[in-house]
């Protein structure tokens, strides 16, 4: 599918020329624009008002130099970024990511997504992301203190409870937030909700670790219900083994599906017994160490090398939770060629737009990043809330709110996927489900 309406041709050309240097954020603007043609056509006032060239602009870009020292004693210099898209329904609320592949193109299209993302939960939170291209693979905790200082100690300028509330992402989980809020605290003088994905002695929300990996099988639950389907029985692949894999294996196996395949950046592991998780967590979250080990353990289960062979396993749902651009065209192909009947997305944009075209062409279900990993951000924000009110729910209050979240995400990117004519394509439902609400207090708040 292409652009064809004129205005947003225009808006999308101009963004191509500013952002020639970022595919990830070009991807991102184009599924958006190519959603948003109807909704434009039905409101002229949009393109009077110059909403769609404000809507891909980022309110504020910080970058800034990260200076730390390594155990060796010698300086390293790190990029830091935070991207404040838009905050026209909320304070900016997105996480932090620290990867070596982190520069302003991947920055600026997961800010980007996360306006959309964080509209459709309902809550009061505009868009907003950052990170480093630190790598904490291979580093001490005392290392990754001293990074996280540093990279706090400029990025505290800029943020605040009611500006903009950072938390996790890939490589940044519970050390890294507690490091950032110690310095955080000792800066300002302030114990306050800053930060999401706090630990629970200093004010995280129960669920919030589990959230975004139950939220996505919330999500899919929905999605298969209205379809006449379920996870019961059904067999599941699930691509990386970080915080959302982990909980989406959890729950998915909750729900009455058998995960039987788990990734990390070097390869894959098959069980066809179903995944030991417990075995899984001690690897990834307490020895930090590679997924390969899975198979010392278990002689039963095949460890392959390269990530991308996770999509050949059979399975009627797969469920990519790893990074963007990791489900490809070749590899839907394969799991189309296997049955598989539904893909929803934990991670943010790992169908490239030809994965995502073969599964639309197939009648494959398909559950866009924006709607179903909502449920780590609506967590966080449910936490933000406690904060607020000195006040903590228990673990079952919070996950209760969280699938009501997750089932009203569903439904409303299945009205608008029907208003709009265009049944069962949940990318337009939720591309424009989102929008609505935000481009609807920018017009109130007017050119700004
Ligand atoms: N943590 C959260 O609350 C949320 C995370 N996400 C997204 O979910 C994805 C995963 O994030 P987390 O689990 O938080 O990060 P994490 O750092 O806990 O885990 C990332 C996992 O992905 C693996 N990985 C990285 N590149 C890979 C590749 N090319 N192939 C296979 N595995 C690969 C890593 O080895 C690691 O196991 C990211 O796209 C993130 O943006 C989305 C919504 C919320
Ligand atoms: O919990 C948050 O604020 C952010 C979660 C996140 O980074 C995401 O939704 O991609």
């Amino acid at each position: 599918m292409a652009i064809s309406n004129g205005y947003l041709k225009n808006v999308f050309e101009q963004v191509q020329k500013r952002n020639a240097n970022e595919p990830e954020f070009l991807q991102a603007v184009e599924e958006v624009l190519e959603s948003l043609e109807p909704v434009v056509e039905a409101h002229p006032e949009y393109e009077a008002a110059g909403l769609i060239e404000r809507l891909v602009e980022p309110e504020r870009v910080i970058y800034f130099r990260v200076p730390w020292v390594d155990d060796n004693g010698k300086t390293q210099v790190n990029r830091g970024f935070r991207v404040q898209f838009n905050s026209a329904i909320g304070p900016y609320k997105g996480g932090l990511r620290f990867h070596p592949s982190v520069y302003q193109g991947i920055i600026k299209f997961l800010g980007f997504e996360q306006v959309f993302k964080n509209s459709l939960t309902g809550l009061p939170i505009g868009g907003g992301k950052g990170g480093s291209d630190f790598d904490p693979k291979g580093k001490s905790d005392g290392e990754v203190m001293r990074f996280c200082q540093s990279f706090m100690t400029e990025l505290s300028k800029h943020i605040g409870a009611d500006t903009d509330v950072p938390a996790g992402d890939i490589g940044v989980g519970a050390r890294e937030i507690g490091f950032m809020y110690g310095q955080y605290k000792r800066l300002r003088n302030e114990f306050t909700g800053v930060l999401t994905g706090k630990g629970l002695t200093y004010g995280g929300s129960l669920a919030r670790t589990e959230a975004t990996g139950f939220g996505l099988c919330y999500f899919t639950e929905a999605m298969l219900k209205a379809n006449g389907k379920s996870f019961d029985g059904k067999t599941v692949v699930i691509s990386g083994s970080g915080n959302v894999a982990i909980y989406a294996t959890k729950k998915a196996t909750e729900l009455g599906g058998k995960v039987v395949a788990l990734s990390d950046s070097n390869g894959y592991i098959y069980d066809k017994n179903g995944i030991d998780l417990d075995c899984v967590k001690q690897i990834k979250e307490v020895e930090r160490k590679r997924i390969k080990e899975y198979v010392n353990t278990h002689p039963e289960a095949e460890y392959h090398e390269g990530c991308k062979g996770i999509w050949t396993v059979p399975c009627d749902i797969a469920l990519p939770c790893a990074t963007q651009n990791e489900l490809d065209e070749e590899s839907a192909k394969a799991l189309v060629a296997n049955n598989c009947f539904a893909v929803a997305e934990g991670a943010n944009m790992p169908s490239t737009p030809e994965a995502i075209a073969v599964f639309q062409s197939n009648g494959i279900l398909f559950g866009p990043a924006k709607a179903a990993n909502a449920g780590g951000v609506a967590t966080s924000a449910l936490e933000m809330s406690q904060n607020s009110m000195r006040y903590s729910w228990t673990f079952d209050e919070v996950d209760a709110k969280l699938k009501g979240i997750m089932e009203g995400i569903f439904e409303k990117c299945d009205s608008a996927s029907k208003e709009y004519g265009k049944e069962g394509n949940y990318v337009m439902g939720a591309n424009i489900a989102g929008f609505q609400k935000v481009a609807e207090a920018m017009m109130a708040h007017g050119i700004v």
